[in-house]
């Protein structure tokens, strides 16, 4: 059987837009720079599926229409797929399950948000209160930073891991963001630094939070016949899987554990055959310096996670290198993007086509992990070099 591969892809910078351009400038530039790396035509195109999270953001209910308007893509069946943060990563499986299925060879993949340009962040935070549960977290005014502050502080208190460990996460993924030119945050600094900025939630300061994006990014996934002879040499989607968790933290057995992300990941590396040990290169979602080392600890990819970091094994150059393009820290989040953008990098990293910096081992088998809530709705893929 053809495999399932990340037939081309592209992406917008990630940052504060703030040039009159709008979301649905964004999304085109996305995919028709997707579609020149493919090697495809717009007419090629079986289906759309477009990633954003809130309407409140965009300001546009069923922007999947508009765009499929915008760029005339017409006759063809269109969807629009949400689920927090792991929106654009939800959309990506959901073009896998549309190509196994029959139903597609190609399909696009737009991932979209605008969250910076036009809102003010106390704004942005309130409405992310509601991405929760907006009854009960949302109407008490808490907001992400706190309730990820929270879960953050209950890993603290299980593994001994302090600021600085986290600080150390927010310094290397900014510094890995400062070879990326898509990246909102690349920045030189220190953990001193981050321990100095101003607190938002403790324990993280300012510089341990992602930073709020806007940006676009798009990928097509395909298989078979209908894709050029590029395809060949493209990263192949061996296995996905998703998995869910309580909504609200007090309500699991352990609020600082990001438990549904072993179910997600153990689906995925059972569908391509591989288990945790056989990963050389992971994307993780790290809207929180602390969150990339709960994410790491629940996808089972280490089993000292607080050793293995500050052993170095997450550097460019460790056994298992993560987040080189700067994670959500210094790469940035537009949600709608975040999961389609993590695909196109660990797909380019596997083909050796990577515009930023790379492990000093080439890389065979990358996963990538992405979720909405405070690992609420976890999606994880995993992908093999061609
Ligand atoms: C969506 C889901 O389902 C799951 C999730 O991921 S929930 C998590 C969602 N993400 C968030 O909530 C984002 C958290 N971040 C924030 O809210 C904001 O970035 C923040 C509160 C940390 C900072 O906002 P702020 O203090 O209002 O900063 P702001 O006034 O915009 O900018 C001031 C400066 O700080 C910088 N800055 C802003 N955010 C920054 C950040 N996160 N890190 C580093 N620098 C930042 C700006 O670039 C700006 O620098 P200059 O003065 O040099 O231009």
């Amino acid at each position: 059987m053809d495999p399932v591969v990340v037939a081309g892809g592209a992406m917008t910078p990630f940052n504060r837009r703030k040039d009159g351009s709008s979301w649905r400038d964004w999304a085109k530039d996305a995919f028709f720079a997707a579609l020149a790396d493919t090697d495809l035509e717009r007419q090629d195109i079986d289906a759309l599926i477009v990633a954003s999270e809130s309407d409140f953001f965009t300001l546009q209910l069923n922007p999947v229409s508009v765009l499929a308007d915008d760029l005339a893509l017409l006759g063809k069946p269109v969807m629009r797929v949400e689920g927090g943060g792991a929106s654009g990563h939800l959309a990506v499986q959901a073009a896998v399950m549309q190509v196994l299925s029959g139903q597609a060879s190609r399909v696009a993949v737009v991932g979209v948000e605008a969250l910076a340009s036009h809102l003010p962040g106390a704004t942005v935070s309130t409405l992310y209160g509601l991405s929760f549960d907006a009854w009960t977290d949302g109407m008490t005014g808490i907001d992400s930073t706190a309730l990820y502050a929270l879960s953050a502080m209950a890993f603290q208190a299980r593994t001994g891991a302090d600021e600085r460990d986290f600080a150390a996460v927010a310094v290397r993924n900014r510094d890995n963001a400062r070879l990326n030119d898509f990246a909102h945050l690349p920045l030189a600094i220190s953990v001193e630094d981050v321990l100095s900025s101003p607190i938002i939630a403790a324990p993280y300061h300012r510089l341990d939070c992602s930073p709020l994006s806007d940006g676009a990014a798009c990928i097509v996934v395909g298989r078979g016949s209908g894709l050029p002879d590029t395809a060949r040499d493209r990263a192949r989607l061996v296995g996905i899987g998703a998995a869910n968790d309580r909504v609200r933290l007090g309500e699991r057995a352990d609020p600082g554990h990001f438990g549904s992300k072993r179910i997600a990941a153990e689906r995925a590396l059972a569908g391509a055959g591989w288990v945790h040990s056989d990963i050389d290169i992971a994307e993780v979602y790290d809207s929180y310096s602390g969150a990339q080392l709960q994410a790491i600890e629940g996808l089972g990819l280490s089993t000292n996670v607080l050793a293995d970091e500050r052993a170095g094994r997450f550097d460019a150059q460790g056994d298992l290198p993560i987040n080189l393009s700067g994670g959500l820290l210094g790469q940035g989040a537009p949600v709608g993007a975040t999961g389609v953008a993590q695909v196109l990098t660990i797909a380019r990293q596997l083909e050796g086509r990577y515009w930023g910096r790379k492990p000093s081992r080439a890389p065979r088998r990358g996963l990538v992990d992405t979720h909405g809530g405070i690992a609420t709705v976890c999606a994880v893929s995993i992908l093999e070099a061609p």
